[in-house]
C-alpha cells in the first residue's frame, strides 16, 4: 500500500516559484520549514490569505517574502501554489483561480476531502495532493504524497525534491488517505493528548511539579519515537524490553490493555465518519446538492 518515495539525500537548493494560498497552521508552518531548512529563499515566496495581516505578519518574519492582497496573483506566474485552506473554503477559492491559472503550473491541495478528481475537474493545471504533518516543523515525519493524471515525471520529482527538505515524503493511494493522515497528521495530537492525560494524573496523584513532569514526559516521548524509527523496536518490542516479568510495568500495562480495549477503534471510526461528512459537504459545494437524485 505504501512505499516511502524518497530519501533525505538531494540538498540543493530549489529554483523555482511557489505560491501559498492560505497562511494561518499548515500554511505558514511549511513556509517557516522550507526556508529554515534552505529548500527556498523567502524571495522565492509568494503568499495570500484572507485576513491580510497574516500574510503581512509572515513578510515580516520572512524578510523578502511577497504577501498579496489577492489569491489570483498569488498564483499567477508561479510554478507550485499550495492550496492551505480549509476543505469549505475550496470552492471560493478555485472559483478566484480558474481562469488563470495555467495548463503548466501545479496546484498542491494539503486537504483529504477534496479529491484530486474534483480539483482536475475544476481546474486546468496539474493537480498533486500532499498531507503534511505538524512534525514537519521539526523536519520530521511523513508527507503524504498522491499525484494526478496531468502530472509529469519531472514536475513530481520537482515537488517530491522539495519535500524532502521537510520530511519523508510517502507516496499513497488516494484512497488510503484518510487512515494514513489519521496516523501521521492526527497523530502528533492523539499522542499528544495521551501524555496530557499522563501528565495531569502525575501532578494530581503525586503533587509533582507540572512544568517538570512535562519536560519528564516530553523527552521519554522523544526517545521512545528515536527508538521505535531509529532503534528499529516494534511498539510490542519495547513494551517487552521496558516490562520486566512481575514488575510494576506490566501490573499497569495490563490496567491500560483493558482500559484502551475499543478505543482507538472509535477513533479510527470517528475520523473516517467526519471524513464521509466533509466528502459531502465538498462534493454538494463544487457540483451543486443533488435535487431530486438528479
Ligand atoms: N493542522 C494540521 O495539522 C493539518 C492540517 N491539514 C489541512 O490543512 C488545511 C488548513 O488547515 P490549518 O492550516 O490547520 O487551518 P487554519 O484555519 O489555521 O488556516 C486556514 C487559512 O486559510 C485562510 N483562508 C480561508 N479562506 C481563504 C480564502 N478564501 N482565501 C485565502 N485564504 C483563506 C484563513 O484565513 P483567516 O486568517 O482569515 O482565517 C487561514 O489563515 C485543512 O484543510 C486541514 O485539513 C492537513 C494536515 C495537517
Ligand atoms: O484536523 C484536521 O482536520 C486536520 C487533518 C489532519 C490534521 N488536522
Amino acid at each position: 500500500m505504501l512505499r516511502f518515495a524518497y530519501a533525505k539525500r538531494f540538498r540543493r537548493s530549489i529554483t523555482m516559484n511557489i505560491g501559498f494560498i492560505g497562511v494561518g497552521s499548515m500554511g505558514s508552518l511549511l513556509i517557516d520549514a522550507f526556508v529554515a531548512t534552505g529548500a527556498l529563499d523567502p524571495s522565492q515566496i509568494t503568499v495570500s490569505n484572507r485576513t491580510f495581516a497574516k500574510a503581512v505578519s509572515l513578510a515580516v518574519r520572512h524578510p523578502g517574502l511577497n504577501a498579496v492582497p489577492s489569491n489570483a496573483e498569488a498564483a499567477s506566474g508561479r510554478d507550485i501554489i499550495f492550496l492551505c485552506v480549509k476543505p469549505h473554503e475550496y470552492k471560493k477559492v478555485i472559483d478566484e483561480l480558474r481562469h488563470g491559472l495555467q495548463p503548466h503550473q501545479l496546484l498542491v491541495s494539503i486537504t483529504s476531502p477534496v479529491l484530486i478528481k474534483q480539483l482536475e475537474d475544476c481546474l486546468p493545471c496539474k493537480i498533486a495532493k500532499v498531507i503534511p504533518s505538524i512534525t514537519n516543523y521539526v523536519h520530521q515525519g511523513a508527507t503524504l504524497c498522491m499525484f494526478g493524471t496531468r502530472v509529469e515525471p519531472t514536475d513530481r520529482k520537482r515537488l517530491l525534491d522539495l519535500l524532502t527538505y521537510i520530511s519523508d515524503p510517502l507516496e499513497i493511494e488516494e484512497c488510503h488517505t484518510r487512515i494514513v493522515s489519521d496516523l501521521s497528521s492526527c497523530g502528533p495530537a492523539f499522542i499528544a493528548l495521551v501524555l496530557q492525560k499522563f501528565i495531569d494524573a502525575a501532578v494530581e496523584e503525586t503533587g509533582i511539579d507540572r512544568a517538570q513532569a512535562t519536560a519528564i514526559a516530553s523527552a521519554m516521548l522523544h526517545g521512545t519515537g528515536k527508538l521505535l524509527t531509529e532503534g528499529e523496536m516494534t511498539p510490542e518490542q519495547l513494551q517487552q524490553r521496558v516490562a520486566v516479568p512481575g514488575g510494576i510495568t506490566a501490573k499497569a500495562l495490563a490496567l491500560l490493555h483493558k482500559e484502551l480495549e475499543g478505543v482507538f477503534n472509535g477513533v479510527v471510526r470517528t475520523t473516517h465518519a467526519k471524513y464521509e461528512e466533509d466528502l459531502v459537504v465538498v462534493h454538494d459545494l463544487l457540483y451543486g446538492k443533488e435535487v431530486n437524485g438528479t
